[in-house]
């Protein structure tokens, strides 16, 4: 047998094996919410599958179908964007799966044309997102569904196919230049290229481009877009960061979201642990934002203080010394390592008051590549066996584009464990334990070293 035989059996009996895995814990859990974190059995068996599909695709697919498909990749994510803004999913979630909405009907709503409608419905079809029940009439598959019912993914996934896109468009004659190219800089990327701007990201996003006639400042949309994708994104793949570290035993305690956006993931921790209280800290226009935010979700935590929403620029000294948890959630992941080590030191103080309780949780990605990486091991959460490939291949797909998301739009960059201890070193912190999670994204424990 050919050693592309012998690797095809081995996938399959990979495969069989975590179908029956996930069968039976399907049978045997609730059926949650799709957001849910799922339980170790059916996350073992998810990653399983979607790695040895992955490779069973490469090994079974033509070479140049694979090329063709893999360059022609962004149309399904066009095909997307263009059901968001017109509202696919919300006017499909109006009748019952099994009957769909008929094209004509969703024609004289969005105003699109009845041919290239279809044509970009059939394209997500193709794919799960939408279902064609009957000829011309189409109904929410589950990502649809999820979709109708999130407004934070919608806001994703316009930020994605909006700013981002844009930028990535300028990706390779950014990495072509001989300078930018070389850069780590955040105002040297494919983002100042698409813009036409000399700032960064993030200062683009805060500089207001208005004001109204009692001179307020007035931001552009794409503030709010990302401030809510971050909720959208938290949703999507953070919830078992809340499961897999024990926050249990910080229970009445106080936790500081430095950068903290809205405060989408303090929110969460409010709703599951009730005497828990917090600080959430950002820059002066999305704090704004955040007291909306936190009125309409949980105003009471607002009224009697339990949440409290701080304008601080987390480059300068953290102001709150002691706390218990100092918390950095896809905040490392914008920066180059310079700028990381800046954020880092001027947490050291407040890590220092109390050394011995203090702790800074940075909620990243642990980046691991196909061939492995020391700190990741076999089993559990770690890396997967072989023949799949060491990071679970495809199931960790997003997190690589992430990555280049992170280069595209600001130079930052998801990181391997290494990366982070020795960012952690150079600003005298030290790791205490990374803590795997069930998602793309693990927690990694830091305290203040003594000198
Ligand atoms: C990727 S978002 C993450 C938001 C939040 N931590 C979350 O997980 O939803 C990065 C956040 O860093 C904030 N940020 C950027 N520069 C900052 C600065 N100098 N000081 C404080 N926050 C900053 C942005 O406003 C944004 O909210």
């Amino acid at each position: 047998m050919s050693s592309r035989s012998e690797q095809m059996r081995s996938l399959m009996a990979i495969m069989v094996q975590a179908v029956d895995d996930i069968i039976e814990a399907w049978a045997t859990e609730d059926q949650g919410p799709v957001d849910a974190t799922p339980s170790a059995e059916i996350f073992k068996a998810r990653r399983t599958i979607l790695a040895a599909m992955g490779v069973i695709t490469d090994l079974v697919q033509s070479a140049p179908e694979r090329l063709m498909e893999i360059c022609s990749q962004f149309y399904e994510s066009r095909a997307l964007h263009v059901a968001v803004q017109n509202n696919v999913p919300e006017l499909l979630s109006t009748a019952s799966p099994r009957d769909g909405v008929s094209l004509n009907q969703l024609c004289a709503t969005t105003g699109m044309n009845k041919q290239k409608l279809a044509r970009i419905l059939r394209c997500l079809c193709t794919i799960g997102v939408f279902n064609e029940v009957s000829h011309g009439y189409f109904a929410n598959g589950k990502t649809g569904d999820y979709l109708a019912k999130n407004p934070g993914m919608k806001a994703w996934i316009i930020f994605l196919s909006g700013t981002a896109y844009t930028a990535s468009v300028h990706l390779p004659e950014t990495l072509s230049h001989p300078i930018k190219g070389h850069s780590n800089s955040p105002l040297s990327t494919a983002f100042q290229q698409a813009q036409d701007v000399k700032i960064s990201y993030f200062e683009w996003l805060h500089t207001p481009v208005n004001q109204t006639s009692d001179g307020s400042p007035v931001y552009r949309t794409e503030l709010s877009t990302f401030n809510l994708a971050m909720i959208g994104g938290s949703k999507a793949l953070t919830w078992s960061l809340y499961e897999d570290y024990p926050w249990h035993k910080f229970e009445s305690a106080t936790i500081i979201d430095v950068g903290g956006g809205l405060g989408g993931m303090c929110l969460d921790l409010a709703r599951k642990y009730p005497n828990m209280k917090f600080i959430v800290q950002d820059q002066g226009p999305i704090i704004e934002e955040a007291q909306n935010f936190w009125n309409a979700e949980m105003p009471e935590a607002l009224q009697n203080h339990r949440t409290l929403l701080m304008k601080h620029d987390f480059f300068l000294e953290q102001p709150i010394k002691g706390a218990e948890i100092y918390n950095l959630r896809y905040i490392l992941h914008d920066w180059d390592d310079e700028h990381c080590i800046l954020i880092l030191k001027a947490l050291r103080p407040a890590l220092l008051q109390r050394p011995w309780q203090s702790r800074l949780l940075i909620c990243d990605s642990v980046m691991n590549t196909t061939i492995g990486q020391p700190a990741i091991q076999e089993g559990g959460l770690g890396a997967a066996s072989s023949p799949l490939p060491k990071n679970w291949g495809h199931a960790a797909r997003f997190a690589h584009m992430r990555d280049l998301n992170m280069m595209t739009m600001l130079n930052g960059r998801e990181r391997t464990a290494q990366e982070v201890a020795a960012l952690a070193e150079q600003a005298g912190l030290e790791v205490v334990k990374i803590w795997p999670c069930r998602s793309l994204v693990w927690i990694t424990e830091l305290k203040a070293s003594s000198l």
